[in-house]
């Protein structure tokens, strides 16, 4: 029923199962079996750490132009024999694209080059010209010139930036054939690419951010809805990149969430993480602030959280937003929430990320600022990416 050469190889695993010791005499083939059938060494199970990039310095550097061909001997000896020496071709450009596909900058590396075009042949070859180096980049992204000046807004799927062009192709023989007083000229050599520096930022960086006092939960509760697996520990300051996760509806709804670095007092005057923090902060269109429902006197930390943000952003405190009152498994959790919805003016959702307790009531909770906040866009002519 098999193939000679399926039994063939049957046979050998066979072989190599009964007997694992290779025999000196043992030919190349069992000799790769055996290497099949050795134990690969097991991978780490420590979760590997992918940071959130969201701001990057970039040098883009164009591709050069490849050299034209220019036979002078040619050209001074045998006027009438025609060209002969083909075109540089022209050198890539460095273009960043906007993509859905990709969610930060992680990927992008601090130097992007371009190709260089071909050179120039004899017999009339033209160099090929070089491909453009197209990277993507997350939608949301603008592009900064190295003084601060935005010069690009990548804020819809495929928008390109052309960040270094490439350079031009030099002439060959017949670029100079007409006019031999050129011939000496700098034209047969292709031109550089540009060289430019940029700095990118990514805007829109989640639809949902979580911003609270340090150890208040809000990894906790990342990891309740997503599947992000942000550190979680009983010590300040755990979270010192934003860390994104995505929350899946039944009705195929994603909706991108942020855990933030905690914010401390006067953090809008660059203490602790500081404005880094409100830039992140910045980048949500909706902001759900998650305080510790089993501490004195929650509101405090609402009004501190508050208090941080208006100084930095006026109109950064007045996005939409609600009050996440976590841990109410502890004691004392419960009242301290009844107390906090009288100290506030925003709703409050009481919930414990650690025990799951109203997770699911949080989530359409979510889903319902989200849906207004994408109607609202929409009637704007914008819908949050
Ligand atoms: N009892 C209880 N403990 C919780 C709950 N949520 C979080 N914790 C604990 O609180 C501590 C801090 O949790 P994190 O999720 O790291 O807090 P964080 O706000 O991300 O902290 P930073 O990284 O410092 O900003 C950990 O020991 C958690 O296990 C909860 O609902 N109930």
């Amino acid at each position: 029923m098999f193939s000679p050469l399926f039994r063939n190889i049957s046979g050998c695993l066979r072989t190599a199962r009964v007997l694992p010791i290779i025999q000196s005499n043992a030919n190349f083939s069992s000799k790769r079996v055996a290497i099949a059938l050795r134990s690969k060494k097991a991978k780490s199970d420590k979760p590997t750490t992918q940071y959130f990039v969201d701001c990057k310095h970039v040098r883009t550097i164009g591709g050069k132009g490849g050299d034209g061909c220019v036979s002078f001997l040619r050209l001074w000896c045998n006027e009438n024999a025609g060209p002969d020496g083909g075109d540089g071709g022209n050198g890539g450009h460095v273009v960043l694209q906007a993509s859905a596909d990709v969610r930060d900058l992680n990927h992008v590396t601090v130097q992007l080059n371009a190709d260089a075009g071909d050179n120039g042949r004899n017999k009339d070859c033209h160099g090929k010209n070089a491909g453009h180096t197209v990277v993507k980049v997350p939608l949301g992204t603008i592009v900064k010139s190295g003084e601060g000046k935005v010069v690009g807004d990548l804020d819809r799927e495929g928008t390109m930036f052309v960040a270094a062009r490439g350079g031009a192709g030099g002439k060959g023989n017949h670029f100079f054939i007409s006019d031999l007083e050129q011939a000496p000229q700098v034209a047969e050599f292709g031109a550089q690419g540009e060289d430019k520096s940029y700095v990118l930022e990514l805007r829109s960086m989640a639809h949902v951010g979580f911003i609270g006092l340090p150890n208040a939960g809000k990894s906790t509760l990342l990891r309740a809805i997503s599947r992000a697996r942000p550190k979680v520990a009983a010590y300040p300051f755990t979270t010192l990149k934003p860390h994104l996760g995505m929350v899946q509806y039944d009705d195929y709804e994603q909706i991108a969430v942020a855990d933030l670095p905690g914010l401390i007092p006067d953090s809008h005057k660059n203490k602790g993480l500081g404005i880094q923090f409100l830039k992140h902060a910045e980048r949500c269109n909706i902001l759900l602030f998650v305080v510790d429902a089993s501490a004195a006197e929650p509101w405090n930390a609402y009004h501190t959280l508050m208090h941080e943000l208006t100084m930095f952003s006026e109109e950064l405190a007045e996005r939409p937003k609600m009050i996440i009152a976590n841990k109410i498994d502890l004691p004392g959790a419960e009242e301290n929430v009844q107390l906090l919805e009288h100290h506030v003016d925003v709703p409050v959702v009481p919930i414990s990320a650690k025990m799951g307790t109203n997770v699911a009531e949080l989530l359409r909770e979510i889903r319902i600022i989200y849906d207004g906040v994408k109607k609202e866009e929409e009637g704007k002519g914008r819908v949050p990416e």
